[in-house]
């Protein structure tokens, strides 16, 4: 046990688990659709959500990256600048952005709108956390893995300050750590 965790909100089999139903879901909504979803994970923390996730899904989907950046330690700083763009263009594409948690949803509600702006033909977002309580613009997602109260957590690709990333369960650190 890391001795700065406090507690173990989600263990990796329940994640493990949400994550094949959700892959599962995805394949049945999106089978009959003219064409594969692109799946746009936003880096870094998406990067082992993106990993399981895909594992599930029986489409010829394809992914992509962009980085945005809004967090410095445990505070949204509302500005989102993006870091990297995609690689490929979305014009007529349908687009499924996928995160690892919607928090005030100021991330997700620009990214939707860049994408919007860009020509996508659809954009669905997959989060595998939702904190509805952060919420301070209008936005959901469209497929979401757990609810969690208004907790900072970190794990499974949640950082604080870059670290605990790697932790393969989503948890929450002890006080004195976010610090
Ligand atoms: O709903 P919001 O309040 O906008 O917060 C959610 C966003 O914040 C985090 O990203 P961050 O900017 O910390 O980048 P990271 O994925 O590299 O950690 C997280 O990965 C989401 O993208
Ligand atoms: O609870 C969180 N943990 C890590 N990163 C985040 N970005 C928004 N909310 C969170």
């Amino acid at each position: 046990m890391h001795p700065c965790l406090e507690k173990i909100l989600l263990n990796e089999d329940e994640i493990v688990a949400r994550c094949k139903e959700l892959g599962q879901q995805i394949t049945q909504e999106y089978k009959n659709n003219e064409q594969p979803p692109l799946l746009v994970a936003l880096l870094k923390g998406s990067v082992p959500f993106l990993a399981e996730l895909i594992k599930h899904i029986d489409l010829d989907i394809q992914f992509d990256f962009m980085d945005v950046s809004s967090y410095e330690g445990t505070e949204s700083i509302g500005d989102i600048k993006i870091i990297k763009d995609l690689d490929c263009s979305v014009k007529n594409l349908d687009i499924l952005l996928v995160e690892d948690i919607v928090d005030t949803g100021r991330t997700l509600k620009t990214v939707k709108a860049m994408l919007k702006n860009k020509g996508a033909k659809t954009v669905r977002v997959v989060t595998l956390l939702d904190k509805p309580d952060r919420r301070v613009v209008d936005i959901e997602a469209d497929y979401t893995g757990f609810e969690i109260p208004n907790e900072f957590v970190v794990g499974f690709g949640l950082d604080f300050n870059q670290k605990y990333r790697n932790f393969p369960f989503v948890g929450v650190l002890k006080e004195e750590c976010y610090k």
